[in-house]
């Protein structure tokens, strides 16, 4: 899987509508569960499209650098935010468990990805904010039969309590290093969504342990 000197590149893109917590999620993930990580995360709406990153050494797989690209959810930024569709290898789509609409809204994001990338990415549906559970009006279950017609995934999250944030990003690079291994992503000149780039380039960030699925303890 990885050449020597060398580490895959990943590029990943955070959509979902305007306040379900895109920006707060990728700060917890990208700030780690080291020193600090329990600091409470404060966010500014995007405007545009905002860009991090962090390296992983999988256990039992090849380097990887997230590139993460979080987007602005709301509309009159929509023309640049579509812009950065075509290439990316994964995306995580979000909506907000104590916000219907945007939760209904998750088709339509979709469908937009779909509609400029084809079927080679792939999708991890989020629901974001699993710590407020006295207001939540998105069902697991709901979702769960959401996540199987996209055929992706389906994992709850909270940016402030940090539950599931690291396994939810995990989950997606799993799928796009197993959708390679598998044949059905492949390197291209003219795609940026997956890449090999030198180990030099990559950020020195802790190893990372794999996580389990399991029911969240928040
Ligand atoms: N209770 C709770 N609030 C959260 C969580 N994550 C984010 N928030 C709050 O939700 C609000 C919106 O968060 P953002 O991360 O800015 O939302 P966004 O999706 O990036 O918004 P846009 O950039 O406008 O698309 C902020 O007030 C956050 O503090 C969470 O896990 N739990």
């Amino acid at each position: 899987m990885e050449a020597r000197g060398q580490c895959y590149q990943f590029r990943v893109l955070l959509l979902g509508d305007a306040g379900v917590g895109k920006t707060a999620l990728l700060q917890r993930y990208v700030a780690g569960a080291g020193p600090g990580a329990e600091a409470e995360v404060e966010t500014e709406p995007t405007v545009g499209v905002e860009f991090y990153s962090r390296a992983l050494q999988l256990p039992a797989g090849p380097c990887v650098k997230l590139q993460l690209w979080d987007t602005a959810g709301q509309e009159r930024f929509r023309c640049i935010t579509r812009s950065f569709y075509r290439n990316v290898a994964g995306v995580l789509l979000v909506y907000d468990v104590t916000n219907r609409r945007s939760f209904e809204h998750i088709q339509d994001w979709h469908a937009e990805v779909l509609a400029t990338q084809g079927p080679k990415v792939i999708f991890l549906l989020v629901g974001h904010k699993s710590d407020l559970q006295s207001s939540r009006c998105v069902s697991p279950q709901e979702a769960e039969a959401l996540a199987a017609s996209l055929g992706s995934a389906f994992i709850e999250t909270s940016a402030r309590n940090s539950c599931s944030v690291e396994l939810a990003f995990d989950t997606l690079t799993d799928a796009i290093l197993q959708a390679l291994q598998r044949g059905d992503m492949e390197l291209e000149e003219d795609w940026g969504g997956v890449r090999l780039i030198h180990k030099a380039q990559v950020p020195r960030s802790p190893v990372k342990e794999p996580q389990h699925p399991g029911p969240c303890q928040c």
